[in-house]
């Protein structure tokens, strides 16, 4: 039988990774993943990849590490590592990664800066730090090798930030958190859930475990981290129908509703900024502190004037304001949408279709909530 998906196991037998019950397979939509053969059982472990697979700090070659020095994230050397890389010892993995078209077709990094200009708030805070963090990797490696092309390495280096996983040997623990990075052939055609395997390390290497009984066919997940589809789509590319992690920053409607005077409170007392309405939650904390204090002004003028009890006022302000915020927030949404219809000839249709399909969502998330203050 031939087929890259069925090159990779192979390879993957001989480099001693074991796959129990579950096999990769093409999604719709979402390239490779992982489905059951057969029953799976919570617990059952599915897949082990053997330490010596994990490419990480330690297998970078020692040629890329000395012209890039100690400095070099280790993001970066992973990244410098698949670009330079003209060994066959990996050719069934690399086969079966994304193009960099694919990058292209989702990826905010990737898109012109009039779509990236309309990103919300949380997925544009984190496309700059992307584009900062790119920028100084970048640098450094185009001054090491002057033949590698830019394009080569950003696709390298998306492909370390959407594929790689938390590892740590004791020479990474000097690295900051969030790059103590590992690629993990065949663990990374796992898709995310916002829920879903048990991930671990072992003395056996990288291990997934079946979190809960899963069907013949039905897809296996893991879940990369508690993230909002704002964050999903900065990273990753993608965003979720139903994902009960979501959030949406409240901050460019509810900012500009504040005095300089009541922003100036909320700074001293560390509550400016960073307001989210949760899918699980609705208002924050944050928003509600921000929330109260435009109620108070409300319900001090109102007392003076000599209307009703000032606590009841005070809590039913806070949800008038919450729905004039949302009401705001959902007409930002739409105003968006008409923009982005209006930009046809700017960037791709998938660029354009999977941001208008995110300020949709935000959208129905603001109709949703007021709905449910109002009833
Ligand atoms: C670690 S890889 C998973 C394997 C990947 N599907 C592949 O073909 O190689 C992460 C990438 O898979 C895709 N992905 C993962 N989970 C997804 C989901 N729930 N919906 C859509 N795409 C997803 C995104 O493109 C993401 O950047």
């Amino acid at each position: 039988m031939k087929g890259p998906i069925l090159d990779l196991l192979r390879w993957g037998k001989e480099q001693g990774v074991k796959l129990n019950g579950v096999k990769p397979t093409r999604i719709p939509g979402q390239g490779i993943g992982v489905v059951a053969t057969r029953r799976l059982k919570p617990g059952d472990e599915i897949l082990t990849v053997p330490i010596p697979t994990i490419r990480s700090l330690p297998t970078v070659p020692e040629y890329i590490t000395r012209q890039l020095g100690p400095e070099m994230t280790i993001h970066g050397l992973l990244a410098a590592d698949l670009a330079l890389d003209e060994t066959d010892n990996h050719t069934p993995w690399r086969a079966l990664l994304p193009a960099r078209t694919d990058f292209e077709a989702c990826t905010p990094l990737m898109w012109p800066d009039a779509l990236q200009d309309l990103l919300p708030k949380t997925a544009k805070d984190i496309l700059l730090k992307h584009r900062e963090k790119f920028h100084t990797d970048w640098a450094a490696v185009s001054r090491a090798f002057p033949r590698l092309a830019r394009d080569e390495y950003m696709h390298a280096w998306l492909l370390v930030n959407t594929r790689t996983f938390s590892y740590a040997t004791p020479a990474m623990e000097k690295y900051p958190w969030d790059d103590q990075l590992a690629l993990v052939p065949i663990a990374d055609l796992i898709n995310h859930a916002d829920s879903g395997c048990v991930v671990a390390y072992s003395s056996q290497g990288f291990t997934v475990m079946a979190d809960r009984e899963y069907h013949k066919g039905e897809e296996v997940h893991i879940s990369y981290g508690d993230y909002s589809n704002d964050f999903l789509l900065a990273e990753y590319g993608f965003v979720m129908a139903r994902n009960r992690w979501d959030a949406v920053c409240l901050d460019d409607v509810l900012l500009p509703r504040l005095s300089a005077r009541q922003k100036k409170e909320l700074e001293d007392g560390g509550f400016l900024g960073g307001y989210l309405l949760t899918a699980e939650g609705g208002a924050c904390a944050r928003t509600r502190v921000a929330l109260r204090l435009l109620a108070r002004a409300g319900t001090r003028s109102r007392k003076s004037s000599g209307a009703g009890d000032e606590e009841d006022m005070d809590w039913k302000g806070t949800d008038i304001w919450l729905i004039r915020v949302l009401e705001d927030l959902a007409e930002v949404a739409r105003k968006t949408m008409v923009t982005i219809a209006d930009l046809e000839q700017v960037g791709l249709a998938s660029q354009r279709e999977l941001l208008a399909l995110r300020w949709g969502q935000i959208e129905v998330a603001a109709v949703h909530a007021t709905k449910q203050l109002n009833s």
